[in-house]
């Protein structure tokens, strides 16, 4: 009987930093074999350049810095198999591919045989597939490689076991989207069965621009039963053991960490998403226009909780409009969260705008100009500090918002990472009562009021659009699920807001184009995965 113990190495790499990448990999090989004296060590899909790389991969230079990583890595092996992803320039095209380190040499590689080209995934525009499966032995056990998608189709874990393996290794980049992890489990589940052998899978941990790998790496045994589960949102070497009698491969029950409640995951998805998008991009903090409502008292607990109360700044800009009570709640947030708070007034840079522009507007009634310049001095302020200070702007647009259109050009959305941005406004309500349920952050007051964009007297969101719980369910069915307007009305809705809604989610294509990017939680954001011409005559809803 041998006994194999297998790490798996979920690390959070930076996209195009080859050179630290592969310091985190040997840094992650040894702390690994000092902690677990491990025999094979399993790191994440193209974790050599961080994923997905995007155009990088096009760059000339590629192909002489991934060979230095690799030569470096392969130096660091030793007396356990290494199991690394890396892209490999090869005569006839790019393979994504993982290769097997052992005792100072790269001894086999495999490449991926089922490219991703859908929602997110652009994989065809770069690489070329794989067509055969790589049994390699590690210590007496047949073991297969597989790449991320690999497991997602079945033909690659039937190949697999066809060429006699026993065991299955799957490296993965596989971004969050609330529900995954539950799908991820069913399928690892299922393909263990169908492939009658085990999975050991290991996922990428981090933020990178719009997405969120979470990691929860896995192991499961050969009947579908899980045996392993890694934390998720953080690096972890996860160590489980097998045995194997010559023809079978046990796995002993190893750590299994709980699962949580997918709003929870959703709300440490937003956390992990804006902490790496500061720190991969240097940023000294963040700053944001604190306005007592809820989308920016949200975002300011989600910044918080990312980076720290002391590297996040909060400015209430009030106007005429502003009540008292929105400048005593954002005060009191500010209070509560621990973080440098402003008060600054917008009224005599909006004034000052207007006599500038008197004569241009003289004669011309009051619109809505006059309230999206009062979002334009706000947007000019926290530019201005982000500038000196070398703090991001966050914005605070929440999905339904972005969908409609509901904000100002150069004016709300002048920033740099809209944290809300794929979370409908009944989720930031949700997610606002669930962060208070771990410590008070936002004041109960901000949740409970009526949502107002407070740009004119007594204004309410509710007078120019639906009521949040219909226009969330209208938006979904069209933006993540593309039902027609006779398909939303069938459900029972009603025509004509049907009709405008979805207008509006149209015409809106411009703006969400200037928006900054954000976070992805759902299957189908506003970014890499919905893209829409913005000049256009399709009929609505069609
Ligand atoms: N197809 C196209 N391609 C490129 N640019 C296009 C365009 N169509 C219009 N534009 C440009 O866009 C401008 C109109 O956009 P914009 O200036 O933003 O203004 P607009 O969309 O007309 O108004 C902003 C709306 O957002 C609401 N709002 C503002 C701020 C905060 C909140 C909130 O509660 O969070 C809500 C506000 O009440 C108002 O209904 C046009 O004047 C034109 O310059
Ligand atoms: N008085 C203000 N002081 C500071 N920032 C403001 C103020 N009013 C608006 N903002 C900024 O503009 C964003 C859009 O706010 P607005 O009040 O128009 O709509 P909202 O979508 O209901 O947002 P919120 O729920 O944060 O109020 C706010 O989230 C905030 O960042
Ligand atoms: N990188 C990949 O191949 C990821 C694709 C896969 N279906 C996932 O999201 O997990």
């Amino acid at each position: 009987m041998t006994s194999l113990r297998i790490v798996t190495a979920q690390i959070n790499p930076i996209v195009g930093d080859i050179e630290g990448n592969t310091q985190k990999i040997i840094e992650a090989m040894a702390s690994a074999t000092a902690a677990h004296t491990p025999q094979l060590i399993l790191f994440p899909e193209l974790v050599v350049t961080g994923y997905p790389p995007e155009d990088l991969l096009l760059r000339s230079s590629l192909k002489h810095r991934v060979e230095r990583a690799l030569a470096r890595i392969a130096e660091a092996s030793a007396e356990a198999y290494v199991v690394v992803g890396y892209p490999r320039v090869a005569e006839e095209g790019l393979y994504n591919a993982a290769g097997v380190f052992f005792r100072g040499r790269l001894q086999c590689e495999y490449y991926k045989q089922c490219l991703p080209n859908y929602r997110v995934f652009d994989e065809k525009r770069y690489f070329i597939e794989g067509r055969e499966p790589l049994v390699f032995d590690v210590f007496g056990v047949p073991t297969a490689l597989s790449i991320c998608e690999d497991v997602w189709e079945k033909a690659p874990t039937s190949a697999a076991k066809a060429a006699g393996a026993q065991l299955l290794l799957n490296m993965s980049a596989s971004p969050f989207h609330a529900g995954k992890q539950a799908e991820r489990e069913a399928l690892l589940a299922q393909r263990a069965w169908q492939g009658g052998m085990p999975i050991v899978y290991c996922n990428l941990v981090g933020g990178q621009d719009e997405l969120v790998f979470d990691g929860a790496s896995m192991v499961v045994s050969k009947s579908g039963e899980l045996m392993a589960r890694s934390p998720a949102y953080v690096e972890h070497l996860g160590c489980v053991t097998a045995h194997w009698n010559g023809k079978r491969l046990v796995f002993d029950e190893a750590e299994i960490t709980d699962l949580r409640p997918v709003l929870e995951d959703v709300y440490e998805t937003l956390v992990l998403g804006v902490r790496d998008y500061v720190e991969k991009n240097g940023f000294k903090g963040v700053v944001l226009g604190l306005s007592g409502g809820i989308d920016s008292g949200l975002t300011l607990a989600i910044a918080v909780d990312a980076l720290g109360a002391e590297r996040v700044q909060a400015v209430m800009m009030p106007f005429r409009y502003t009540s008292s009570m929105s400048i005593e709640d954002a005060e009191a947030q500010a209070e509560l969260l621990g973080v440098e708070y402003q008060c600054l007034s917008i009224e005599p840079i909006y004034e000052s705008f207007m006599a500038t522009l008197a004569d241009e507007f003289a004669g011309t009634a009051v619109d809505k100009t006059e309230e999206n310049l009062q979002a334009r001095c706000r947007g000019v302020l926290l530019m201005a500090i982000s500038n000196k200070k070398g703090y991001l702007v966050l914005t605070t647009g929440n999905k339904s918002e972005v969908a409609v259109g509901y904000s100002t050009l150069y004016g709300d959305m002048a920033g740099g990472f809209d944290v809300l941005k794929d979370v409908s406004k009944c989720r930031v309500f949700e997610l606002a009562r669930f962060r208070n349920t771990r410590s008070p952050a936002i004041p109960q007051r901000v949740i409970d009021r009526p949502p107002s964009a407070e740009l004119a007297p007594d204004q309410k969101d509710e007078d120019s659009l639906p009521p949040y719980p219909i226009l969330d369910k209208v938006l979904e069915r069209y933006i993540e699920h593309d039902e027609s307007a006779e398909t939303i009305i069938e459900a029972g809705y009603d025509r004509d807001m049907v009709y405008r809604v979805l207008r509006l989610v149209d015409l809106s294509e411009y703006k969400r184009r200037q928006s900054p990017i954000g976070t992805r939680i759902t299957e189908r954001g506003f970014g890499r995965d919905r893209r829409y011409p913005i000049t256009q005559r399709w009929p609505i809803g069609d």
